[in-house]
């Protein structure tokens, strides 16, 4: 073994006992998923160079808590979904739904349509450009983010993708009520309804994870 593979070996994440409860069969592809991720992640330009001693839990499995929220047979898109967290996670582990990965950049489209040709993923499609370029090109029952902007800025940037009755499923961190808070007049004006932060993850992981969920229109 090279010197510099004993180093990476070193401070990569042991894989938490959670990531094969909460993966079940598809352990298997999330796990080449991560081994491929943890070894050309940085150099491409995906994580930073501190991720690694928490790539599952901060990483795979912060987004892997929003795949039973996933409506059967539905279509999620993911926006902004960089190096694949929340999306291409969510596509390994959910099979059934369809998932429009919304991503501007290039270098980012082509690691995610590698690995979805990889693993084989064919619900799992790349839509390259910024979430404002497909209104009107495409509905979702559900949108998911991580890690993109503030609650003020993602709601016109997402809602216009989502079908009446549709959800909003934002990964966001302790900023949360403040954000919502600022974000009061647009929340209004798409007329986001029914919303709630929820913790996931908690029964599982050491850290857990807080969820803006919310729906939009006036029926369903
Ligand atoms: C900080 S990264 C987060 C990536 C990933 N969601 C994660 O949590 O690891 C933000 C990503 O959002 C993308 N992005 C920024 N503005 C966007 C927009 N208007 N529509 C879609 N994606 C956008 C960027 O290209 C970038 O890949």
């Amino acid at each position: 073994m090279k010197q510099e593979d004993r180093g990476q070996e070193a401070t990569l994440e042991l894989e938490p006992a959670a990531a094969a409860v909460m993966a079940g069969d598809r352990i298997d592809s999330l796990r080449e998923f991560a081994t491929d991720l943890a070894a050309r992640g940085e150099e491409l330009g995906l994580i930073g160079p501190l991720e690694l001693p928490r790539l599952w839990t901060r990483h795979l499995l912060n987004s892997a808590v929003l795949a039973p929220l996933l409506r059967e047979g539905g279509r999620v898109a993911d926006i902004g979904t960089g190096g694949g967290m929340p999306g291409l996670v969510l596509g390994i582990l959910r099979p059934d739904v369809e998932f429009f990965l919304v991503e501007p950049m290039e270098r980012r489209c082509l690691w995610l349509n590698e690995q979805i040709e990889r693993l084989g993923l064919t619900n799992t499609h790349v839509k390259r450009g910024r979430a404002e370029e497909f209104h009107g090109a495409f509905e979702a029952d559900q949108i998911t983010a991580r890690a993109v902007t503030a609650l003020k800025k993602l709601v016109p940037l997402t809602v216009p993708l989502l079908r009446e009755g549709g959800e909003l499923l934002f990964l966001k961190g302790t900023s949360i009520d403040a954000e919502i808070e600022a974000a009061q007049k647009t929340l209004k004006k798409h007329k986001v309804r029914d919303i709630e932060v929820i913790e996931l993850g908690a029964d599982l992981l050491s850290e857990s994870t807080r969820v803006f969920r919310a729906k939009v229109g006036i029926h369903g």
